[in-house]
């Protein structure tokens, strides 16, 4: 059975070598330590270093061909020189990586879509693969949940770079996967992480502060996420953008110059996609839009006016992709929320509601607070805590947006990674100078819960779906929808 390795040729792969050089590869790697004999090592500049620094390790593993820029071939000038590797030296070798990992791996689900966008990519990515799920398609979603759907594997990056990205695209295809939606985060679209994917539609929610930490600017964050646009969706592909944020216009220009298609989602005169009116109820709420014209209705189950603008966006990425308008509205009733987005965690024995949401930028708890006010009778409390070794420059932001939109609140801890949490806390505290700090985020989430007084609400904010605290190097076991109950529980004298 060892001769049915597959093996392609670097045309196959789209590559031409230097010194007309061919050879056989056996499989792509763009870390040294992975590479085994026969395979295209990817040598690209990183952040911390350049890739080709590794070349002469990969040498050494026996890789029958590199891939690098000019930098790395001159990293590695004498290595390659001694080499009977194929050696192929591009301006950009992120995104000649991504199409050789497209045609190494071959299939792709044949309806694609992908969004950008600061917050909301999971939950759009999600509210798209339900609606083709209730259209009887065979569809499935990847993110940062892993792949969720009618096909599911976990992942370990919201966009994996392009070898692990196209494995699994060719893995959905052959399960027999039409559809699938899939999330563009800034650092995929910057490292050309889905140049390679072919898609029919992109959407894009909303552009706020976050990962400072790796785009050096605004502008430079904000360049990454329109190359989404610019460069990976095809002329005659669809983009779905949200008018409602200030950058969509932006956006909207941009598509048109390039002659693309576009479907505005929104609640301006412009919009195709609609939204007129909302009424707000305890679980939910009811919609009035129009698409094109005509006036329609649909009930969500699904809490925070946010989640309407996410629903919309899916269902012109949908509609984008073919399917007819009228049955996508008939499926918004049946659409449930994102595990750990605005999730009812526990209700106490008076009535008070503990929802947990993942908002982890200034904006997203904002968002995710003023959503959660019409709900609420009484006081809103909140617990959340910002990450460590991540853009320091949001946590007093965070800070300020809990002081003004909450009633209660409570500083902890949210992965503080390698970082002294201490530091962290008082860096969020700087925004929320009268907030009650208190590390421990189970003794936080007691202490929110023990709060909730009749008609009260807590928002535990951060974690989301995730179940793990890191602290330093260790991921403990940690998980905010259980932590509530467990509280209510121990409160209330109920069974966890
Ligand atoms: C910050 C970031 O995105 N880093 C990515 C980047 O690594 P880098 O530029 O820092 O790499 P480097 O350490 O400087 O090394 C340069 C090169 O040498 C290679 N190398 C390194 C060491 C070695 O022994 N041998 C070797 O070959 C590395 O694989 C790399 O290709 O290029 C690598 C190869 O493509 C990625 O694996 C790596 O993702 C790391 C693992 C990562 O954690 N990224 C996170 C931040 C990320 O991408 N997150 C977003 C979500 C963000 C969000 O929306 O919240 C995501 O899409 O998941
Ligand atoms: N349309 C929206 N506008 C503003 N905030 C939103 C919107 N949708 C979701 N949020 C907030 O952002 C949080 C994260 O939502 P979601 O996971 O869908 O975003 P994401 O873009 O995938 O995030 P990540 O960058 O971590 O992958 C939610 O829990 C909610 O608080
Ligand atoms: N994908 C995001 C998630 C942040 C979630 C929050 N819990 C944190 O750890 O900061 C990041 O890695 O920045
Ligand atoms: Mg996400």
């Amino acid at each position: 059975m060892a001769d049915d390795i597959m093996t392609k040729t670097l045309a196959d792969l789209g590559l031409t070598a230097q010194r007309a050089r061919e050879a056989q590869i056996t499989g792509l790697s763009v870390d040294s330590r992975l590479v085994k004999p026969g395979h295209l090592f990817a040598a690209l500049p990183g952040a911390q270093m350049h890739g080709g620094e590794f070349i002469q390790y990969a040498l050494r593993m026996k890789a029958a061909a590199i891939l690098t820029d000019p930098e790395g071939s001159r990293i590695a000038r004498e290595e390659l020189d001694n080499s009977d590797a194929a050696l192929i030296v591009v301006e950009d070798p992120r995104m000649a990586l991504a199409y050789a990992a497209a045609l190494w791996s071959g299939a792709q689900p044949e309806n694609m879509v992908a969004v950008t966008g600061t917050n909301g990519k999971t939950s759009v990515a999600s509210f798209t693969r339900q609606i083709w799920e209730h259209l009887g398609l065979q569809a499935a979603n990847l993110g940062t949940a892993g792949v969720e759907g009618a096909y599911t594997a976990p992942m370990t990056h919201t966009t994996p770079e392009p070898i692990t990205l196209h494995k699994l695209l060719a893995d959905m295809a052959s399960a027999g996967i039409t559809h699938a939606s899939m999330e563009a985060s800034s650092h995929g679209l910057a490292q050309r992480r889905l140049d390679g994917v072919c898609l029919t539609a992109a959407g894009f929610t909303n552009f706020t502060q976050d990962h400072l930490d790796y785009h050096a600017t605004f502008e430079e964050y904000f360049h990454a996420k329109s190359g989404l646009f610019r460069r990976v969706l095809p002329d005659d592909g669809t983009a779905v953008i949200n008018m409602d944020d200030p950058k969509g216009q932006e956006l909207f220009d941009l598509v048109l110059a390039r002659g693309q298609h576009v479907i505005r989602v929104g609640s301006r005169a412009e919009c195709d996609l609609r939204l007129l009116a909302r009424r707000f109820d305890g679980t939910g709420q009811e919609l009035r839009f129009d698409w094109l014209g005509e006036a329609y209705t649909a009930r969500l189950d699904l809490i925070g006016g946010f989640q309407a603008e996410n629903v919309l966006l899916a269902a012109g990425l949908a509609i984008a992709c073919g399917a007819e308008p009228s049955d996508v509205f008939e499926t918004f009733r049946e659409l449930e929320t994102v595990r750990g987005r605005m999730q009812l965690a526990a209700t106490r024995n008076n009535g008070a509601s503990v929802y947990v949401d993942y908002a982890h930028t200034p904006d997203a708890l904002m968002t995710a607070l003023r959503a959660i006010r019409p709900h609420v009778l009484g006081r809103l409390v909140v617990v959340f805590g910002a990450g460590g070794d991540r853009d320091t420059s949001k946590r007093k932001l965070m800070g300020e947006a809990a002081a003004a939109h909450a009633d209660v609140v409570f500083v902890t801890d949210d992965n503080p990674r390698t970082e002294d949490p201490d530091a962290i806390r008082a860096m969020v505290m700087q925004g929320c100078p009268k907030a009650n700090n208190v590390g421990d985020r189970a003794e936080a989430i007691l202490r929110g819960v023990d709060a909730l007084g009749p008609g009260d609400t807590l928002l535990i904010a951060g974690k989301g779906h995730e179940t793990g605290q890191t602290v330093g190097n260790d991921v403990l076991p940690f998980d905010d929808v259980e932590q509530a109950s467990v509280a209510v529980a121990a409160l209330d004298g109920k069974l966890a």
